[in-house]
């Protein structure tokens, strides 16, 4: 938790800037105002709270554990071996401390594309993303010290049970729901835990849990157009993930809390964890004719390489990109593949790269009997400055979701599609007056419905030897016709949705442009679905599975139960990438509790207590 205390210096600011990330010169006056606001409360800043002590320009010769990557996964990862006070940790992050306005929670779409956004593009795409520029998928990922738990809409979903007994069945024991529970309930801090199961939720941890203060009437009617349907209104991450709910989120009282804010700024005064931030991980050393790593290479922001020593061991927790990455630089992966793009192959492990999947969605719009000015104003501004309340404390509607299962689902009665909601995002205004017309009498809003068991299989290999050069990713989403199917049975599900009494009061109706490309189809077709999801692709941000987690006999297992990668020693992956096939949800929770769950075997294994 931050101290709380005030008093003392704000640092420079750091990261793009909230006028910057609305698009320029027109914006500047009262977003550049309201960022002032902003810097100056002492929540949200934090200056006596932030990590700062911990940051490193020189690191030192040696370290206990290197820990790549301060994301989602790597920043649990980081504190909680440092816990132990006889070891010492180093944390290398390619980007910088996080900007103050990403602690607001509708602030999210802002820094799409910023600096503190990898910005990743997929290779063309053969059956998706068409109507995208190049036919390339957008993929944005968080280049700073909380990785993309910065960026994301911090929704907290575990998943269904069944996909961690799935995990567990598939050769990887002690990952069954069962064993997992308890890694997940570490972390929680849940603040409503009067609204949950509390056999399933905790109180105590570093991880904020908590609804966003206020949550747009169109939540609830969203609720009861679900009920109509014949839903529960539970929390989803209760033994039944059947239904809907206004979900809670990694954030305390209207403030996101990233993994960086929950769990490295605690960990400020412990004079055993170092951070090297605008530092790129360039590949792991390996001691010479041999598999046992020695330490990590790094390039910091100027371009300067140095080689920095782990006694124990380094964890790569690059995300689901950039570990395989990472790992494929080192030598570690398809050899044939190492060897054209000139990297010495260490060890021949073919799965390094391969499995890479993510759920796929479609924004299905919508139009509502309001107004569309925008939601971001002096008004709104100040009820978050003064109260921490309003649509600046919150996602709009993007607060609700909703799992269902379709007739395509794996097991029946298991939830196979998930719904989003977009819609009133208090992100930017040009003047801050209420009223402010953004462009016609209706107001969009989105239901995007998503594939969470997508069958589609892609992959990250490597452009070539150079650290900096993005990895090429192949999502190939919708090559399976199954996910296909599955997304158009979302999309029904989400028009019959808009159909209920609830939202029919609103107005609510379904946007009949067609998609360009699919004009000569008749609308609402299967013909007309299937051709504008892969026209208009929404390819979601759940990247999963490149280093891929199975036993040994498995040809595409990268690491084993124990997080350690296969035949090589002193290496272990933490982050999505491990997973086998992805979860049934948003991920962030679920990177978290796998950094929890594999620090834990981390400190078994070296004889910490645990
Ligand atoms: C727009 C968006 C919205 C989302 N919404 C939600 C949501 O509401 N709820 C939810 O649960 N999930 C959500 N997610 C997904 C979730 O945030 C991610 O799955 C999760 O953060 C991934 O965690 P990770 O640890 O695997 O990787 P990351 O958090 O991406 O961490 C990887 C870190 O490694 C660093 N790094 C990479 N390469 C190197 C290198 N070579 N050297 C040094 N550092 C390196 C990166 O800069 C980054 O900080 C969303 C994602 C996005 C993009």
């Amino acid at each position: 938790m931050s101290t709380g205390r005030c008093d003392c210096l704000v640092s420079v600011p750091t990261g793009p800037t909230l006028a910057s990330t609305c698009g320029g010169s027109a914006f500047m006056l009262f977003m550049g105002l309201l960022e002032v606001f902003i810097r100056s409360q002492c929540d949200l800043e934090d200056p006596c709270g932030r990590a700062t002590p911990r940051f490193r320009s020189e690191p030192d010769y040696d370290y206990d554990f290197i820990v790549i990557g301060g994301g989602s996964a790597g920043a649990v990862a980081a504190a909680r071996l440092s816990e132990v006070p006889q070891w010492k940790v180093l944390l290398i992050e390619a980007g910088g401390d996080e900007p103050v306005g990403t602690q607001i929670p509708s602030m999210v779409p802002n820094f799409f594309g910023s600096s503190i956004d990898w910005a990743y593009t997929t290779e063309p795409e053969s059956s998706a993303c068409l109507n995208s520029e190049g036919r390339r998928c957008t993929w944005p990922r968080g280049k700073v010290l909380g990785g993309t738990s910065v960026l994301n809409g911090m929704m907290y979903i575990r998943g269904n049970p069944e996909d961690y007994d799935n995990w567990a069945a598939l050769g990887n024991p002690g990952w069954s729901f069962e064993e997992v529970l308890p890694f997940f309930m570490k972390s929680e801090d849940n603040l409503q835990l009067d609204q949950v199961d509390q056999s399933l939720h905790a109180k105590g941890g570093p991880l904020p849990v908590s609804h966003f203060p206020y949550n747009p009437p169109l939540s609830y009617a969203i609720l009861k157009g679900g009920e109509e349907l014949g839903y529960t209104v539970q929390d989803l991450n209760g033994r039944n993930s059947t239904g809907f709910m206004i979900a809670q989120m990694t954030s305390r009282n209207g403030i996101r809390w990233s993994s960086a804010r929950s769990f490295l700024r605690p960990a400020r005064n412990r004079n055993n964890l170092h951070i090297l931030l605008n530092t790129t991980a360039s590949k792991v050393l390996f001691k010479p004719d041999s598999k046992t790593v020695v330490g990590v290479e790094v390039m910091d922001q100027y371009g300067s390489s140095r080689k920095i020593f782990a006694k124990k061991e380094v964890i790569v927790s690059g995300g689901a990109v950039n570990s395989p990455q990472i790992l494929l630089l080192s030598g570690i992966g398809p050899s044939d593949e190492l060897t054209k793009v000139n990297v010495r192959p260490i060890h021949n492990l073919p799965g390094v790269g391969k499995n890479l999947h993510n759920h796929v969605a479609y924004f299905t719009n919508f139009f509502i009997d309001d107004a569309d000015t925008a939601p971001l104003n002096w008004a709104t501004a100040m009820e978050y400055l003064l109260f921490r309340d309003g649509l600046m404390s919150g996602t709009g509607i993007g607060d609700v979701t909703a799992k269902i299962h379709t007739r395509y689902a794996d097991v029946p009665n298991v939830p196979d599609v998930q719904l989003y909601f977009g819609g009133y995002w208090a992100s930017c205004s040009r003047t801050g007056q209420v009223g402010e017309l953004l462009s016609n009498n209706m107001r969009a809003v989105q239901i995007f419905p998503a594939v969470l068991h997508p069958k589609s299989r892609g992959s990250i290999t490597l452009a070539s030897n150079d650290p900096l050069a993005p990895p090429r990713i192949i999502a190939n989403y919708l090559t399976e016709d199954r996910d296909v199917k599955t997304l158009i049975e979302g999309i029904k599900f989400a028009i019959q949705l808009s159909q209920t009494a609830p939202l029919k009061q609103y107005g609510m109706r379904l946007d009949k442009t067609p998609t360009k490309g699919c004009e000569s189809l008749t609308f609402g077709t299967d013909a007309y679905w299937e051709c504008t999801v892969r026209r208009d692709t929404d390819p979601e941000n759940h990247q999963a599975g490149s280093c891929k987690m199975g036993p040994a006999s498995d040809p595409l297992a990268v690491v084993d139960h124990e997080l350690r990668v296969h035949g090589v020693r002193g290496l272990r992956v933490m982050d999505t990438s491990i997973m086998p096939q992805v979860t049934s949800g948003n991920t962030h929770a679920p990177a978290v509790m796998i950094a929890e769950k594999g620090v834990y075997m981390v400190k078994r294994a070296w004889g910490a207590k645990v």
